[in-house]
């Protein structure tokens, strides 16, 4: 029979994220309407699509071998699992999300000690109990199933939520007062799923392609032609870090360099490199950046 890895993939939030990720790293997954068992081309893995507030307790009870979830669910499910690879992605952007102790923008309360008898709603009940117990404040925690935001100030004094871009915040008029922790998207193992030879090499080249593919995502491919006069010169523009290669064109005094960096660098290099005497610059995007 067929060897196969069990692997939770979030729905909801991360999905439309994570799959794209998938495919960047090679798999494609595709899912029929109202299916939560999706197809993957590859016939060693099974992936069940679950939310993503449950794959870390499938994970830690083995009926999972591995999933993808943020670092929040595995912490607020105390989930003992081992980290297989900390992929920076969120929902819309590769930034960390946060979770964040909010109030209301004209609420008096500025920082954790002041909940003292307060009510807190909130989707992460654990995590913001035990926040609260290491700041000494005694408070009621209650479960929130979600547009937690509207529930500040009339029904709540302070929620604990998360935030990516800040908006639901500002939507809102809320304030942050305390981040009571960064989370990303984690790639974690059952432990005696990694005791197993053969879904441990599973996970572990599941981790290259899916970080190569998460790295390619910032980075460029430069290119261009220079004439060898100008080398010293080019150099000393280009990053610091980077090693470029320099290559020889044929029957002519002329090289070519290439060279990976970041996106964002692009955009002030160019000019630059133009102006220090390179010709026919080409920037390409990257599928996987493996170092
Ligand atoms: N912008 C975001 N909004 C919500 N969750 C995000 C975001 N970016 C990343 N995540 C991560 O996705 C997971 C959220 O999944 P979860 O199943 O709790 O909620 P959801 O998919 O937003 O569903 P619901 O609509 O019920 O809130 C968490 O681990 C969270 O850290
Ligand atoms: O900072 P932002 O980019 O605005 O993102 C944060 C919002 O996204 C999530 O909501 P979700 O879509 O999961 O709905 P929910 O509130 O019902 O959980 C989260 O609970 C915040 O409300
Ligand atoms: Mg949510």
């Amino acid at each position: 029979m067929q060897k196969k890895l069990r692997l939770g993939l979030p729905k909801g939030s991360l999905q439309e994220s994570t799959f794209q990720l998938f495919k960047r790293a090679g798999f494609n997954i595709s899912v029929r309407s109202r299916s939560y068992f999706p197809s993957i081309d590859d016939p060693e893995i099974e992936v069940v699509l679950m939310r993503a507030q449950e794959i870390p307790r499938y994970v830690n009870e083995g009926v999972l071998d591995a999933g993808l979830s943020g670092l929040d669910w595995i912490l607020e499910n105390e989930a003992d699992v081992v980290e297989v690879a900390n992929l920076a992605y969120s929902k819309q952007t590769n930034n960390p999300i946060r979770v964040v102790l909010a109030v209301s923008e004209y609420s008096d309360i500025q920082t954790v000690k002041d909940l003292e008898g307060k009510r807190i709603a909130t989707e992460l009940v654990r995590l913001t109990r035990n926040y609260l117990k290491k700041n000494g404040v005694t408070a009621s925690v209650e479960f929130s199933y979600g547009a937690t935001e509207v529930k500040v100030p009339h029904l709540v004094d302070a929620i604990v939520d998360l935030t990516e871009t800040g908006s639901s915040l500002r939507a809102n008029k809320l304030k942050v007062i305390d981040t009571l922790l960064e989370s990303t998207t984690r790639l974690h193992a059952n432990k005696q799923a990694w005791d197993d030879p053969f879904k441990k090499e599973k996970l572990q080249n599941l981790a290259v392609l899916l970080l190569g593919a998460l790295r390619a995502d910032s980075k460029v491919g430069l290119k261009m032609n220079l004439p060898k006069d100008k080398l010293d010169d080019i150099l000393t523009i280009l990053p610091a870090m980077k090693h470029p290669t320099v290559s020889q064109l044929i029957n002519s005094d002329w090289l070519a360099l290439e060279t990976i960096l970041d996106e964002k660098q692009v955009r002030d290099l160019i000019p630059s490199l133009r102006r220090a005497g390179a010709q026919d610059i080409i920037e390409y995007p990257l599928n996987k950046v493996i170092p």
